[in-house]
């Protein structure tokens, strides 16, 4: 279950919005060359757990922007935005590194986005879980996403709504990548 798939060989149902494949993202710039999400294997069958869990529940699915990233992506990234809080430091390698983290949304049945009181990748303090000065309606749909993904093996990161860490993230190592920087 380390094997790194596509995510739509897993979950077909998940929509697929990798911004990172567009300019419509923080750097401005198209980063990857295809919108193909990929993922370990075992995040990949959590990932779909918790959207069957979402859809029969509350008629919600998961939206991605972003699954693995490689790390030459990473180092990208970091030239743009070197604050931890919201780019992990190339240097230790970021959990997509190791295709065991996500950045999801939720959508309803029409595809409309939830509200969560930013936009993804809003890198300002009201990304933070911890940013309380909302409405209720936001507070929920916060409090939900947390709560289902974290029942289904997710962490949340405490500076960004929309980012998940797999709970055994240590398992995997970042692919080394040779001759690109
Ligand atoms: C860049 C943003 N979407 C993100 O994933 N940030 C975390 C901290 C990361 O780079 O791991
Ligand atoms: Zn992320």
């Amino acid at each position: 279950d380390s094997s790194i798939v596509s995510l739509k060989t897993i979950d077909s149902t998940i929509i697929q919005d990798v911004r990172y494949a567009t300019t419509n993202n923080f750097t401005g710039k198209v980063l990857y060359p295809s919108a193909i999400v990929f993922l370990r294997k075992v995040v990949a069958d959590s990932l779909s757990k918790a959207n069957k869990y979402f859809l029969e529940k509350y008629n919600y699915r998961i939206k991605i922007f972003d699954g693995f990233r490689p790390l030459h992506i990473q180092k990208l990234m970091w030239q743009i935005m070197p604050d931890e809080r919201y780019v992990a430091n190339p240097t230790k390698g970021s959990r997509h590194n190791r295709g065991a983290a996500v950045d999801i949304t939720l959508v309803d049945l029409n595809g409309n986005e939830l509200d969560f009181g930013t936009q993804y990748d809003d890198f300002s303090e009201k990304a933070s879980p911890n940013y309380l000065d909302f409405p209720n309606p936001i507070l929920e749909n916060r409090k939900l996403l947390k709560e289902v993904m974290n029942k289904f093996g997710f962490i949340q990161l405490d500076s960004e709504w929309w980012h998940f860490d797999f709970k055994d993230w240590k398992r995997f190592s970042i692919p080394v990548e040779d001759g690109i920087d």
